[in-house]
């Protein structure tokens, strides 16, 4: 069933799991993610850029939030990293139930008034609004305080932020970083710091950025032709450590890029003369079914619907 982000995040904060916001471009990662949700009896939410939004257009925003409606388990159909109001717009005008408005990079007071609006526009029409406050950047362990306090979360600013302009879930920047380059080694996350935002904190919150980018996975898609650097993505552990401390909603998308593609490029290298795209997208999404399934038990959520 279609539901708000709230709705699912509220229970996932108050009983210490946390919830997959899986990214989705195109169909096969759409049945991909529901498929894994149903029978992983877990609650998830698709999340849809930009970028997706402008690729897929309405049939991709149709299918989710039709294919929602017909779940049977809780689902939210949320905007990942709105840019402004007119997309926050349009994002409701499609009907989704959760809005991402991302101004973490305007200064403190534009982000509070920008999320405001978007805050009085979701609410009136009864979505719920994930706002973002700090840089999502990778940060090596020994780098200095002030430089840290300049990126990362202030925990004290984060509770002003949240009273002020009545977001109902905060994006945290505490290590993580997007795509397949996280950091050397091991990314260091700031567990002490998001200790602290979620004592200030009540609402849920999210980790961006928090894909695992699994060596096997990393191998897979050089094997089969993929070029890719020193990747590094979040520890498991990390992830465990950062639900029992109040991340509520977790992002994945590089993961699920990797093992599409990974598959694909197996497929076609396997069957040259092959050119029914059935044929190789069918297990590429079977693939991306499975690292969502695998998410959803590291994260807590199965049997949670
Ligand atoms: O936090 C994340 C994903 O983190 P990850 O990269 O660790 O999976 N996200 O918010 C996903 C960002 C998706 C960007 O999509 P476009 O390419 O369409 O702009
Ligand atoms: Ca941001
Ligand atoms: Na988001
Ligand atoms: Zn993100």
């Amino acid at each position: 069933m279609l539901v708000t982000g709230l709705e699912i995040l509220k229970k996932a904060r108050e009983e210490g799991y946390g919830v997959g916001a899986f990214n989705v471009n195109n169909m096969e990662f759409l049945q991909a993610v529901l498929e894994a949700a149903e029978e992983q009896r877990s609650p998830v939410i698709l999340a849809l850029s930009e970028g997706a939004m402008k690729y897929g257009g309405r049939a991709l925003t149709l299918m989710a939030v039709e294919l929602a409606k017909e779940a049977r388990v809780p689902v939210a159909v949320h905007l990942d990293h709105g840019s402004s109001y007119e997309s926050v717009l349009r994002a409701l005008r499609a009907g989704f139930t959760s809005v991402m408005i991302d101004k973490s990079h305007e200064d403190f007071e534009t982000n509070v008034r920008e999320t405001r609006r978007v805050v009085e526009a979701a609410h009136a029409v009864g979505v719920t609004v994930e706002a973002e406050l700090g840089r999502l950047a990778g940060i090596e362990e020994h780098v200095a305080v002030d430089e840290k306090d300049a990126l990362l979360t202030n925990p004290e600013e984060a509770r002003i932020f949240m009273e002020r302009t009545g977001a109902d879930y905060l994006a945290v920047a505490i290590g993580t970083s997007h795509g397949a380059y996280k950091g050397k080694g091991r990314p260091f996350i700031d567990h002490a710091r998001l200790e602290r935002i979620a004592r200030l904190v009540p609402a849920p919150l999210v980790l961006h950025g928090a894909s695992a980018v699994p060596p096997e996975l990393v191998e897979r898609f050089r094997a089969s032709g993929g070029e890719i650097g020193e990747a590094a993505g979040i520890h498991p552990e990390d992830i465990k450590k950062a639900i029992s401390l109040g991340i509520a909603k977790i992002n994945t998308d590089t993961d699920l890029r990797l093992a599409f593609t990974a598959l694909i490029r197996e497929a076609l290298n396997k069957n040259p003369k092959e050119f029914d795209p059935r044929k190789y997208l069918g297990p590429a999404r079977e693939a991306v079914k499975e690292v969502v399934k695998s998410r959803m038990e590291l994260f807590g959520s199965v049997g949670r619907a």
